[in-house]
């Protein structure tokens, strides 16, 4: 049953789901959407808008201004890809306050906002605190449907303040206690980073900030006695944000390496911890959800899937084509892995993190790491996302990151030493050395490199030189590097 007291617009489909709403909308977003962060399709024309769903939540005691909480979930169409869904969180105000100037969209025209400025509505501590009571309360507001944890504690005074880190989504802090992540361009179904957080937290793990409430959009009919949810068709929800635990005064690896790489310094003893929690976040993964063998023919296939990416890559990214011929080499050698039997059946895929870096790895005050983010690659398709894989490519995602840090300080040589400290970790709980599968790690570390340099190119095009000069390295060093635990201190070409 919905929970009628919280739900002012009734949910429906189609354009007219608020009447004028999307009118009101329409030229507002076209100026604002595009400056967000999260935006995918920068730099593209905006095409059609097409309203998804919209639901106005109201506290039982009334609205605080003249709207509630609206939220919204907007499809937005750019030629050249696939329709975009995007999460909005809409507050509105006759006159805004100082404070909330930079979350404006504008001052919508005509519709039945007429004359009220909206604004990002995660920027306003009262919308924020609407949103945290409606995720204490298990039930459904038009197609929302919210869950919430039988642990979940929440004690009075969590004040709200929107989370200043970079990032791709929109964070929310309450407190020193939970921290709410706000999916902005969301797909449809089961978002990894609730799936796997929650599998691990159920599962018992420290290495995870646990979910403790979250909520989704249920994609049917709201009116039909059941919320929508046969009408559905069985499909799954869509995940749109996840309260988790928050980390209070924890640093994250990225910032402590740099820290650390600046002067020459040493942060083995880190590195190696932080081998240890993703090895201990593999093995409860694999204990919690399901692990199969790859086969010859499945490991061909990931070789092509990495070859399409390299050429993909090397088509938007020029810098790249020098290397391709010497890179494809790396994937052949995964490809006849694969045909040769020899490591066919011995290669397991399983969930993983999926975008294993520095930067989703948190240290807390009692030096123990916890890792975060478990959405994959942004760029890849929710399915591709889901999909099980081999668990050395968050082994090849970290050690690309000790050389980022270093390359990005200009201290290569600081990257083997840390880069072999992390796999010693991850060998003394996995049992495995990733070292002992120089094919594997090669093939995983150049695919991740490959997808870093599109990624530089398209946002940080003064970072793309680091990337580059890993693929520089990676074309010019042997294609079967026979590196071991013991015969060499890096960990990879
Ligand atoms: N549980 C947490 N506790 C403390 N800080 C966190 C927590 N989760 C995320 N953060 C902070 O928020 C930032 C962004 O989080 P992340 O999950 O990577 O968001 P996004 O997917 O939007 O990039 C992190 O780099 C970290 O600084
Ligand atoms: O954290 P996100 O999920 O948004 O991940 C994306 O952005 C990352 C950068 O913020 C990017 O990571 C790359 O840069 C890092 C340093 O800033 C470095 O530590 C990583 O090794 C490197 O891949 C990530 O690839 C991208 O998906």
């Amino acid at each position: 049953m919905s929970d009628s007291s919280w739900t002012r617009v009734p949910a429906a489909t189609g354009p007219d789901l608020v009447p004028g709403l999307l009118r009101s909308l329409d030229p507002l977003l076209r100026r604002w959407l595009p400056r967000q962060r999260w935006f995918a399709g920068k730099g593209l024309p905006i095409g059609e808008f097409r309203l998804a769903a919209a639901t106005e939540l109201v506290p039982p005691g009334g609205r605080l201004g003249p709207l509630g909480l609206l939220h919204v979930l907007v499809d937005v169409e750019q030629p050249g890809r696939p329709p975009d869904c995007y999460q909005l969180l809409l507050g509105a105000h006759p006159l805004l306050p100082s404070a909330l100037v930079r979350a404006a969209l504008g001052p919508a025209v005509g519709g039945p906002y007429d004359g009220l400025t909206l604004y990002d509505a995660p920027h306003d501590p009262r919308m924020a605190a609407i949103l945290l009571e409606r995720l204490k309360l298990p039930g459904r507001s038009g197609t929302l449907r919210f869950t919430t944890e039988p642990t979940a504690d929440f004690p009075p005074g969590l004040t709200p303040r929107v989370s200043t880190a970079e990032q791709s989504n929109t964070s929310v802090v309450y407190g020193d206690r939970y921290i709410l992540k706000l999916f902005r361009r969301v797909s449809p179904g089961s978002n990894p980073d609730l799936e796997l957080s929650l599998a691990l937290a159920r599962a018992g793990s420290r290495r995870v900030a646990e979910p403790v409430a979250w909520f989704e959009a249920l994609d049917g009919d709201a009116d039909a006695p059941d919320g929508g949810e046969a009408s559905a068709g069985g499909r799954e929800p869509t995940t749109l944000g996840v309260l988790q635990r928050f980390l209070p005064g924890s640093s994250d690896g990225w910032a402590l390496a740099l820290a650390r790489v600046a002067e020459d310094g040493d942060f083995r003893a880190e590195a190696a911890a932080l081998g240890r929690a993703t090895a201990e976040v593999h093995r409860a993964l694999a204990s919690a959800l399901p692990v199969h063998r790859l086969d010859g023919g499945a490991l061909e296939r990931m070789a092509a899937a990495m070859t399409r990416r390299l050429e993909e890559t090397a088509a938007e990214v020029p810098a790249v084509r020098p290397h391709t011929g010497a890179l494809r080499a790396a994937y052949d050698d995964l490809a006849k892995l694969g045909a040769g039997g020899s490591a066919g059946g011995a290669v397991v895929a399983q969930r993983i993190h999926g975008d294993l870096h520095l930067g989703q790895a948190l240290r807390g005050p009692d030096g123990e790491w916890v890792l975060i983010d478990f959405e994959g690659e942004p760029a890849r398709p929710l399915a591709e996302r889901r999909r099980p894989a081999p668990p050395v490519q968050d082994v090849a995602g970290m050690l690309r990151s000790f050389d980022y840090a270093a390359h990005h300080s200009g201290n290569g040589p600081w990257a083997a030493r840390h880069r072999a400290a992390f796999c010693s970790g991850y060998a003394d709980v996995a049992g495995t050395d990733p070292r002992e599968h120089p094919v594997l790690i090669r093939a995983f570390e150049t695919d991740k490199a490959v997808y870093e340099a599109r990624y530089e190119a398209r946002h940080r095009p003064a970072w793309l030189p680091i990337p580059l000069s890993a693929l520089a390295r990676l074309a010019a060093s042997p294609s079967s590097s026979p590196l071991s635990a013991s015969d060499s201190e890096e960990c990879s070409p």
